[in-house]
């Protein structure tokens, strides 16, 4: 497959925190979840890959052009973004939000059906005719969803950049709206970039990980069982990995680092 995005040796300064150097690459169609410890860089990698960012030093290519070299309505139609927090101001009707992402399609004559069909696919369709800011943290959140998928609609072999995306959904939810994004992406060949708090979406859902720790990157693996000590590394913490036909899923056991302060209490005692 070929590359869609290569990072070369990126560096961001963020007031005392530098970010990087950060070499990473993907190809087309891949799905890659960005994961490690809260305040390590993940967003910051993403909103950098978004052009939210512009890096210090190093550079950026996507579809082999200098990033910074995109239009701004180029790149709308090539990659949607979901960011962490999404302040949608007043209270704009739901319909309305969504079709925020298809500004960038000039003389749409589909807006209409894209719109109900990308709220249908984020299980959000039951959401039409109601006020943005009404609804519940996690209602917002599929219609932010909903608005990715009408940007990214009738695109093909994009790039689909998602901050946390199912935070603030109950389980069954959670992973029912995982599993319509991915497909989602796959149908169109879109890569999928998703920063991830929740291991087990992130090893049943994605191809390869992007560990990120202290604002460098800890590594670069393919999304396997075998990455288990390499997660207990991100996290300091033991890490349980159980197996069946349905999947994989990850019990956090106990903090080395409270292990380690435990241990020395009993040699003191
Ligand atoms: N504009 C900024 N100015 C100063 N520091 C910043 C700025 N933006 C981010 N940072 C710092 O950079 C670090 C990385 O932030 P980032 O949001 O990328 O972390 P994260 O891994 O996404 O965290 P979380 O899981 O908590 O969302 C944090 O220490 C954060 O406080």
């Amino acid at each position: 497959m070929g590359t869609l995005l290569c990072l070369q040796d990126v560096r961001v300064a963020l007031g005392d925190t530098t970010i990087g150097p950060l070499t990473l690459r993907m190809t087309a169609g891949e799905r890659v979840a960005i994961l490690g410890p809260s305040g390590a860089g993940k967003s910051t990698l993403l909103r950098l890959i978004a052009r939210e960012l512009r890096p210090s030093s190093g550079a950026l290519v996507f579809e082999g052009r200098a990033l910074v070299d995109w239009s701004a309505a180029e790149l709308a139609r090539r990659r949607a973004v979901l960011p962490q927090q999404h302040g949608v101001a007043f209270g704009l009707p739901v319909e309305l939000v969504v079709a925020l992402g298809r500004v960038a399609r000039q003389g749409d004559g589909h807006q209409a059906t894209i719109v109900r069909e990308a709220l249908v696919q984020a299980q959000a369709e039951h959401l039409l005719g109601r006020r943005f800011d009404t609804l519940s943290g996690g209602e917002q959140a599929r219609v932010q969803l909903a608005r990715v998928f009408a940007q990214a609609w009738d695109a093909r072999d994009g790039l689909l950049l998602v901050d946390e995306p199912v935070a603030a959904l109950d389980p069954g939810l959670s992973l029912s709206l995982m599993a319509s994004m991915s497909d989602f992406a796959a149908q169109r060949g879109h890569a999928l970039v998703a920063v991830l708090h929740d291991l087990n979406l992130a090893l049943n859902h994605f191809d390869r990980l992007w560990l990120m720790k202290g604002g460098r990157l800890l590594a670069d693996c393919d999304a396997l069982p075998s990455t288990l000590p390499l997660l207990e590394q991100l996290y300091d913490t033991r890490l349980r990995l159980l197996s069946d036909e349905h999947g994989l899923a990850v019990l956090p056991l106990r903090s080395t680092t409270a292990n380690a302060a435990r241990q020395r209490e009993r040699t003191r005692a």
